[in-house]
């Protein structure tokens, strides 16, 4: 038997299950890679308190990520909610010690249900020492935005400018998602030398509480088997598309995607794919 590629995540606990490390080990095991979680902090509401946020200590997540990596070793990185500064320095040495190809790295800055998961002054260790180590970023409009001081995004040609002057962070690859716009759920792809848009339809939902940690686990999975960075974006892109057609919650709560859809149900959608030279 050929053992499955080895895929970690580096995030946060989201105990509902939909999003952060429970979405990403999800995702790993749906698309038959070997998954392994570093904790970086436990989120949790408190209906009393707005102190939802539990951090962990940095010994203990350097002790989780040498055991990971001395019983089992690694081939791809996605590292998801790091809340501090402190963090992100440990986090980026951690990776720049381990013999790893492929870095995703989604800068995840604030939920679905609002929950603060990273701190105003953790953003520029982001960009310093985290984001010029990635094979590619994975920002949603609204992080997009931060990275670049604050800009207004509000077209899918606005993305296109941005995910170009994103790549002087360092990041050989920039994917901008399009989940926060109307219109069809458009992400752009900026790869040094082409713009490649991954178009889906819109889908009729709330319910897509971690489809972007989903995401960026499913490209993660993607490139341990050692898809290019294309083929990679392009199955997760079908990946979570077909997870968010067949969304559901058993609450109130903006419920999770499903992350079995493809694997019982097929592709839901095509996905269009646009490609041009810059
Ligand atoms: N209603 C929707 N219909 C179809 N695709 C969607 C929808 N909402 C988000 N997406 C897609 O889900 C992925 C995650 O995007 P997004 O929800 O913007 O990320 P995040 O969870 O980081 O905010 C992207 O591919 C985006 O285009
Ligand atoms: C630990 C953790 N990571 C990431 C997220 C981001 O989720 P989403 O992809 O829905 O923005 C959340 C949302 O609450 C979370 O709790």
């Amino acid at each position: 038997m050929k053992h499955p590629s080895r895929a970690m995540t580096i995030a946060g606990s989201s105990a509902g299950g939909s999003a952060g490390i429970q979405a990403d080990l999800k995702t790993f095991q749906e698309l038959d890679v070997y998954g392994m979680s570093i904790i970086t902090a436990i989120v949790g509401r408190h209906p009393k308190t707005d102190k939802n946020v539990h951090a962990i200590s940095l010994e203990a997540i350097e002790a989780q990520f040498s055991t990971a990596i001395k019983q089992v070793g690694v081939d791809g990185i996605k590292t998801g909610m790091l809340f501090s500064k402190e963090v992100i320095e440990l986090v980026a040495s951690l990776i720049e010690s381990a013999p790893i190809n492929h870095l995703v790295v989604d800068p995840v800055m604030i939920g679905k249900m609002n929950s603060k998961l990273l701190k105003d002054d953790a953003i520029e260790a982001l960009k310093k020492y985290l984001i010029p180590l990635a094979t590619i970023i994975t920002p949603n409009i609204p992080e997009a935005s931060v990275l670049l001081d604050h800009r207004s995004i509000s077209t899918v040609d606005e993305m296109k400018k941005a995910a170009i002057d994103l790549q002087q962070l360092g990041s050989k690859n920039i994917l901008i998602k399009g989940g926060r716009l109307e219109g069809p759920a458009v992400d752009v792809l900026f790869d040094g030398t082409h713009l490649t848009t991954f178009e889906a339809p819109r889908i009729d939902t709330v319910n897509t509480s971690g489809a972007g940690c989903s995401y960026s686990a499913a490209i993660a999975a993607q490139l341990t088997k050692e898809k290019n960075v294309d083929e990679a974006v392009l199955e997760a892109k079908q990946y979570i598309t077909t997870a968010i057609e067949y969304s559901f919650s058993y609450t109130d709560v903006v419920g999770p995607t499903n992350h079995a859809a493809k694997r019982n149900y097929g592709n839901a959608h095509d996905i269009i794919v646009k490609n041009e030279k810059i």
